[in-house]
């Protein structure tokens, strides 16, 4: 079964003059358990097809099925419960008054869950944190620290899927490799299935095995890993971003 199956998906924003197709009849879709990317550059659309899965954007057709339901208007809790974002940008995303320990308690009783401490103890182990962070505010970490709180609060309801939305763009190149290898471990560990967007080939050469690659909106080629390697596109706008990521990816 498709964790997600995306048919023939259109969002757009604005009326009259002033729409915007935001993304044009894309459908994809990806196995449980596997890595999906979504490249392409600035405005193709990328993560507009990630926030209509995630019920953020008013005006859309098509469908939109999550491991086997298609999806509605509106979101509930369960969807929330199977269904995690990571963001770019840690900061923005954590409270700045909230400890790393409120954090993950607000994201576990939400979601029901008893035996707090152990699991904000097991949360912070698994992404590499020790409980030394736990009482730390946003601003007492690194952006890599910062962004594996973040993973963890996403990890916190033991979601199936995970949406990343270029989780590793605004950190340091040191720190970026660290939080793909994390994220690899814990896809493989948890059987997660990502969906995950970023403008740069080389991090989703690095994380995923089939990729699609966006152009104003629409998919103009997808391509598994193995191509990607060997750098065989189709398309000469797939050709293009291949070439300038040459040295990454290989
Ligand atoms: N809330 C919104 N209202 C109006 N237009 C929007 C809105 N969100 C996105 N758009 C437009 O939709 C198009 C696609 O944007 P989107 O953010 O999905 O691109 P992207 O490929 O993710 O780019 P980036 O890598 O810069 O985030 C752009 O033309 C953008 O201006």
């Amino acid at each position: 079964m498709s964790a997600i199956e995306i048919n023939d998906l259109n969002v757009w924003f604005g009326e009259g003059p002033d729409r915007n197709d935001a993304v044009k009849h894309v459908s994809f879709s990806v196995p449980e358990g596997e890595s999906f990317g979504l490249v392409g550059e600035s405005g193709s659309g990328k993560s507009t097809v990630l926030r209509a899965i995630t019920g953020l954007v008013p005006t859309w057709q098509g469908g939109i099925h999550v491991q086997g339901r298609p999806l509605g208007r509106k979101r509930d809790k369960t969807f929330y419960k199977n269904v995690q974002m990571v963001f770019q940008d840690p900061y923005a995303s954590l409270h700045p008054r909230m400890t790393v320990d409120q954090v993950l308690s607000e994201a576990l009783q939400l979601h029901g869950f008893k035996e707090i401490d152990s699991r904000i103890e097991t949360l912070l182990r698994d992404v590499g944190l020790g409980p030394g962070f736990r009482f730390r505010y946003p601003h007492q970490l690194s952006g890599g620290q910062r962004q594996r709180v973040a993973i963890a609060r996403a990890l916190a309801p033991e979601p199936k899927i995970l949406l990343l939305d270029e989780p590793t763009s605004a950190l340091d190149v040191s720190v970026q490799a660290e939080i793909l290898n994390l994220l690899t471990d814990l896809r493989a560990e948890r059987h997660l299935t990502y969906v995950m967007v970023s403008h740069d080939l080389g991090v989703v050469g690095h994380m995923c095995g089939q990729v699609a690659v966006m152009q104003h909106g629409e998919i103009v080629e997808e391509l598994g890993v193995a191509d990607m390697r060997q750098l065989k596109a189709e398309h000469d706008y797939t050709q293009h971003l291949l070439d300038s990521s040459l040295r990454s990816i290989r």
